[in-house]
């Protein structure tokens, strides 16, 4: 079934429970990395706030969770400057911060936060998304956790938006072009 949201259509394209399957193996995957660590997951407003529900209760390890938002698309393109309107409120300094991102697309978003976070003197900064583009990815560094490669496409739902719709829709659709 497709979904209209403003003028624009959206396919199906990764379902509930694909990406069910997928945030338990990525939260196996993180729980054995992260054992002996001492981690705070940093989860990045608004797009993060499904995938963080899930992720952080896949992850059998005692952590904590924090978020900042971060705010650079209008409609499909980014603005290419991150507004940072919610501060970071935990000390930081020596913990292993895991970022949570719905989607690296451009990369742009992640590139300022990474070096908001230098200053802040942690131990290790890692970053998991549930989406990431790599025809779109223009830096180069790395990314430790990827739910789905996906095509240079827009997507919405589970917590991605289009013009601040489309958030709670529980699969994720690709726009029809
Ligand atoms: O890699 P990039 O090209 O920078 O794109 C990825 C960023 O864009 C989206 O946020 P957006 O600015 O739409 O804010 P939102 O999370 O509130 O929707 C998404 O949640 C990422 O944070
Ligand atoms: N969908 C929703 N939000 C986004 C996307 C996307 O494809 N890329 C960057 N932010
Ligand atoms: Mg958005």
């Amino acid at each position: 079934m497709s979904k209209k949201i403003h003028d624009k259509s959206f396919e199906i394209f990764l379902t509930k429970e694909e990406i069910e399957s997928r945030v338990s193996s990525l939260g196996a995957q993180i729980k054995k990395d992260f054992v002996r660590k001492d981690p705070v997951l940093l989860g990045v407003l608004k797009g993060c706030f499904v995938f963080m529900a899930d992720l952080s209760r896949a992850i059998d390890l005692p952590l904590e969770v924090s978020f900042i938002r971060l705010q650079s698309y209008e409609g499909f393109h980014s603005t290419g400057k991150p507004q940072i309107s919610l501060s970071i409120k935990e000390k930081l300094e020596g913990r292993d911060i895991l970022i949570v991102e719905d989607i690296v697309d451009t990369g742009n978003s992640i590139y300022h936060l990474k070096k908001e976070l230098e200053d802040l003197k942690p131990s290790s900064v890692s970053i998991v998304a549930l989406l990431y583009k790599p025809d779109a990815f223009r830096f180069n560094y790395p990314i430790d956790y990827v739910g789905f490669e996906i095509p240079n496409k827009f997507v919405v739902g589970y917590g991605l938006d289009y013009d601040d719709l489309g958030r709670n829709l529980p699969d994720i659709y690709q726009v029809i072009d």
